[in-house]
């Protein structure tokens, strides 16, 4: 395992980034870098003696839905902010010790992602979730600011760049310039909705129950926001709920398009109104340079094709649009004497 002196203190130690998400927590070790990305979610026992976590991460989240009675998978982070506290701390802990391999070494330093419309106390929550985790300093980065550094983009020159964030649970729209976010917009929007508006879809049509993971893969599978993005169709098991019994649908991406088709408008509209409160000199600096579409949203097909048509300018979605967060989060954390001015209070 390779590490990093820290000088001030005179030990070897493994400083992470880690961006924490309402559907995946990712993490980065100073020096190696991304060791880890697994859903944001905790299998907990509950019983007369409180609660006890069985699982983390991957194994969790296989129990989505298919836990027995006194078993709950839950997910700590909701719209992009901390849901149940005691829960999210046990699963940085659980994540900083597996990067750590469970080894005793100095407390690290954590950089940790933050959506940007959350209140003093929200942050605060991070900070001190990550603290019992085991940090010994957090540093804030905003999202947008940090899926921006992720790109590459010329974050501190004095030419604005346009970052759309999409999520599982929130939206982040924000104008950079100068090292800092000129204008942000964060609508509780993303991925997670549309996941939500696939079952009701499939409950009302067909009248059949399926759970979030068969929705979330009905989506990245034939889901779209444009027409014609892509053609298909899945089957699907689920329950009848009149019958009870077990039974077979085929549900075809078009179907998928329109029953999403709320929650992509309100992404839609969030950046329009983003567009339109941009001050004019940045404006045409965005005109020139676009949007930079990240997070596992930008996965969705045609949302590109989407913005391009309905703003008329040039969009790109960064590579591995999961991981800009963190790989920018890693990036400030590298080099923290210049990046630390991005970080927030
Ligand atoms: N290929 C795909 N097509 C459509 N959506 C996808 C695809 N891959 C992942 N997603 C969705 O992206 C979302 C997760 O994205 P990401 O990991 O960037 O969010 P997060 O950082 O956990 O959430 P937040 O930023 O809201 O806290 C999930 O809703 C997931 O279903």
């Amino acid at each position: 395992m390779s590490k990093v002196f820290d000088k001030a203190l005179g030990y070897f130690s493994n400083d992470l980034a880690i961006d924490l998400g309402t559907a995946n927590t990712l993490v980065y070790v100073k020096g190696k870098g991304i060791m880890l990305d697994e859903p944001s979610v905790v299998a907990v026992k509950e019983d007369s003696r409180g609660k006890k976590v069985l699982a983390v991460g991957h194994e969790a989240k296989k129990m989505l839905g298919r836990t027995p009675g006194n078993i709950v998978a839950i997910r700590p982070m909701k719209d992009g902010v901390i849901a149940d506290f005691e829960i999210t701390e046990a699963m940085l802990r659980h994540f900083i010790s597996k990067v750590h391999n469970s080894r005793r070494l100095v407390r690290p330093r954590i950089i940790i992602c933050v959506p940007t419309g959350i209140t003093q106390v929200e942050k605060r929550a991070v900070k001190e979730s990550a603290q019992s985790a085991g940090a010994r300093e957090v540093y804030l980065i905003e999202e947008p600011m940090a899926a921006a550094i992720g790109a590459g983009l010329p974050i501190t020159e004095p030419t604005s760049n346009m970052v759309v964030d999409i999520g599982g649970g929130t939206t982040e729209v924000a104008v950079i310039s100068l090292a800092g976010i000129v204008y942000s917009k964060s609508v509780r929007v993303g991925g997670d909705k549309m996941d939500e508006a696939i079952m009701q879809y499939v409950k009302r049509k067909y009248n059949m129950l399926i759970g979030e993971s068969t929705a979330e893969i009905v989506k990245k599978t034939i889901g779209s926001a444009f027409p014609n993005a892509i053609d298909g169709s899945m089957d699907l098991k689920g329950r009848d709920l009149v019958t009870g019994i077990p039974q077979n649908i085929t549900i075809t991406s078009e179907e998928v398009r329109k029953a999403i088709a709320e929650q992509v408008d309100a992404i839609l509209q969030g950046v329009r109104i983003a567009l339109e409160q941009t001050p004019p000199e940045l404006a045409a600096d965005i005109v020139d340079r676009g949007i930079v579409i990240t997070g596992g949203g930008a996965l969705l097909h045609g949302l590109d094709q989407l913005l391009r048509e309905e703003t008329r300018l040039p969009i790109t979605v960064v590579d591995e649009p999961l991981k800009a967060v963190v790989r920018g989060s890693g990036i400030a954390l590298d080099d923290l004497d210049t990046y630390r001015e991005v970080c927030v209070d």
